[in-house]
């Protein structure tokens, strides 16, 4: 005996009651689960096992082989399967548009349909079948109308197709209709800004997505068909070879020979159990037998640092590939209280900027086709994508979007992902193929074209998924802060990736971020949004060092008060801050009219803090009320506020925090020179 095998035994030997009740604690902690779950769950299977375990154990085994193999019983369990199998494809057919719509669409009277659906679940199987043989019996409302045309359904093969298919629909929609819910809509969306049409998107995203929940509602829609009796017994009867099943020959050899009833209920156990278990072996959309084990499932989420591909150079593409196109977006959703004017010339990279619902996710909807304006037009290129009498689907429109999560299709390899474009869009697969691997080339990735989805990193995944949205050659590209799920190191590779592509290829882009860097390295111009309107719109430059918004000031780390100009001081005027009573003096731009709104603005930099009002006279002394510290590098940023209500910010060293004792709720002085103060039209 080896040692190893030794130690084995030894080892479970020595295992007495503690070390399984160790085991069982250990058990529940791994499952997440209190331990006393699981007895109640133990207890849940007995119920289902006991009854089982107690008729497998009263089967004459001897004489099963004899019993199940009699001329009634061969044709019983020949046309229970024949007619199960087709009942299974007739629930596959019509229940999975029906789950599909009950899932997705948005239809009045929705829930009362969802419950007329499920209704056969909670019937007795003698009711439906009563409810067939009135409507589809001879004397049946369409049963007389049919036996008119020579059709005659009741006490057929077709009736028992009918009535299995009646009991059996239900389980196929509700196990498809729970996935469809959860799996949401994303994937099908960047399928469609992708060029997929919605009939492409059904076959080739929805329906590959939500396959082990098919496979199980199918599975189990043939298990009820298999084992169905009442309905097919008022409905159909029971004529040997024609509708006599498997449960009805069951039932009948009960009354004369129960031990063939027992044998004949194995067999019709055994071949529901194998289906089940069948289909509970179906893979994964992410991840197939033999596949390495993947360190982390990396198409969604902050990931890890950067492996070495993901700062591999991009490719340049030479000189602009595709026409410019300029977009204008003068349109309103007013459910959303949203009304957006937005212009960005061809070739041009515009960052939306923004707090959270101020409605940037919604500009990239109206451009992708994925939200539709109440009033307003939004054009791309030459074309009106969306107006009074304007609408071109999202598949139509030629804008790719990259979202902050890779959402590559789990079902297909990166290549696979990457094609899927070009072959949605009608190029032949091997042409496809080929567009796909220079794209991945194009984005320093060619050698992952035959990973598995779950196979890749964070900045991997989000670089085949730049890949994928170039390979269609859209005319414009959305990017929805296409960084934000990935670590620092990751998004500075996939930074320089993104400047690359856009500025080779000299296609127009839009980028929603929430990243100063990702402004300065990416965009040309920027539209500042809040509360559904644009309050700011510029080259990237001035609104950098002008902001007008409290948002762009804070995001260019300036402080910015902004109301009237008051002309006349000595170095030129101040800043009747609105809401008052702050004045601010600075210098004011020669553009400034005396009645145009102005915005002052300074570094926290130029800003001194104190606790009593300093000696000399700075010309801006603002009473505030430390909000905040927070460490800056070497420095410590403090974040008050004024009696007014406005937010500015100081730069102290944290030596200086400490001898003024700063802390949350303080009273201080803000002093700043006016010659620190840049005054400029607002
Ligand atoms: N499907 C929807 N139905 C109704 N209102 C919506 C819907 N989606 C968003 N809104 C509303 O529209 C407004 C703008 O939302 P939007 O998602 O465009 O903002 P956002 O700037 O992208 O925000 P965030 O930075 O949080 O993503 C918000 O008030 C939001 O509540």
């Amino acid at each position: 005996m080896t040692a190893t095998r030794r130690q084995a035994r030894v080892g479970r030997a020595g295992r007495g009651p503690d070390d399984r009740r160790r085991a069982g604690r250990g058990a529940a902690e791994d499952a997440g689960l209190p331990g006393w779950v699981f007895l109640p769950a133990g207890a849940a299977v007995l119920v289902i096992v006991v009854p089982v375990l107690g008729m497998l154990l009263r089967v004459p085994w001897s004489r099963f082989p004899a019993l199940v193999s009699s001329e009634a019983s061969v044709a019983a369990l020949a046309l229970s399967l024949r007619t199960s199998l087709s009942a299974t494809v007739l629930c596959v057919l019509l229940g999975v548009p029906l789950a599909l719509v009950l899932a997705r669409a948005r239809l009045p009277g929705l829930r009362v349909l969802r419950t007329v659906v499920l209704l056969p679940l909670v019937l007795p199987p003698v009711v439906s079948g009563l409810a067939l043989l009135t409507t589809l019996g001879r004397r049946g409302l369409l049963g007389s109308r049919l036996e008119a045309l020579g059709i005659d359904i009741a006490f057929s093969t077709t009736a028992v197709v009918i009535a299995q298919t009646f009991v059996s629909l239900p389980f196929l929609v509700l196990s498809l209709e729970g996935a469809a819910r959860t799996a949401g809509q994303r994937y099908e969306r960047i399928a469609a800004t992708l060029g997929a049409r919605p009939t492409t998107v059904l076959r080739r995203v929805t329906v590959p997505l939500l396959l082990p929940a098919l496979a199980s509602g199918t599975a189990l829609a043939f298990a009820r068909a298999l084992g169905e009796f009442g309905a097919t017994l008022t409905f159909a009867g029971s004529l040997q070879g024609v509708t006599r099943t498997l449960p009805l020959e069951i039932y009948l050899q009960r009354e004369t020979d129960p031990d063939a009833a027992l044998a004949l209920s194995v067999v019709l156990i055994a071949v529901a159990a194998v289906m089940v278990l069948a289909t509970q072996r179906w893979p994964r959309p992410d991840s197939r037998p033999g596949d390495p084990v993947a360190p982390a499932s990396p198409t969604t989420g902050r990931i890890r640092q950067a492996t070495p591909d993901e700062s591999s150079p991009i490719r340049p593409l030479g000189p602009p590939r595709v026409p410019a196109t300029p977009i204008s977006v003068h349109a309103s959703v007013p459910e959303r209280d949203i009304y957006l004017d937005v212009e960005v010339p061809g070739g041009g990279v515009l960052a939306v900027l923004g707090p959270n619902g101020a409605g940037k996710s919604t500009l990239l909807g109206l451009l992708s086709g994925l939200v539709r304006p109440g009033a307003g037009t939004v054009r791309i290129g030459a074309r009106t994508v969306a107006g009074p009498d304007a609408w071109v689907a999202p598949h139509a429109r030629r804008v790719s979007l990259l979202a902050q999560e890779a959402l590559l299709l789990p079902h297909l390899d990166a290549l696979g992902n990457v094609a899927f474009g070009p072959r949605a869009t009608g190029t032949p697969r091997a042409a496809a193929r080929g567009v796909a691997q220079a794209a991945l080339d194009r984005v320093g990735v060619a050698h992952l074209a035959g990973r598995r989805t779950h196979q890749l990193s964070g900045g991997q995944a989000q670089r085949v998924a730049l890949a994928r949205a170039l390979a269609p050659e859209p005319d414009v590209v959305l990017l929805d802060e296409p960084l934000s799920a990935l670590d620092v190191d990751a998004a500075v590779a996939m930074r320089q990736a993104l400047r690359t592509v856009l500025r080779e290829s000299g296609r127009t882009a839009v980028l929603v971020t929430h990243d100063l860097l990702d402004v300065l390295a990416l965009a040309d111009d920027v539209v500042v949004l809040e509360a559904g309107r644009v309050v700011e719109q510029g080259p990237v430059l001035e609104v950098l060092t002008r902001p007008r918004s409290a948002f762009a000031a804070r995001l260019a780390g300036v402080n910015l008060v902004a109301g009237s100009l008051r002309l006349g001081d000595a170095d030129g005027g101040a800043v009747v801050a609105e809401p008052g009573p702050l004045v601010l003096h600075g210098l004011v731009d020669p553009a400034c009219r005396p009645d145009e709104r102005v915005a002052a603005t300074f570094s926290p930099r130029a800003v001194s803090v104190h606790r009593d009002p300093p000696g000399g006279s700075p010309r801006n002394t603002v009473p505030v009320v430390v909000a905040s510290l927070e460490h800056l590098g070497e420095l410590v940023r403090v974040h008050a506020g004024t009696a007014d209500g406005h937010r500015l910010a100081a730069d102290i060293t944290p030596a200086a925090v400490a001898a003024l004792e700063l802390d949350a709720g303080a009273a201080a002085l803000f002093t700043v020179k006016a010659a620190e103060v840049a005054i400029f039209p607002a």
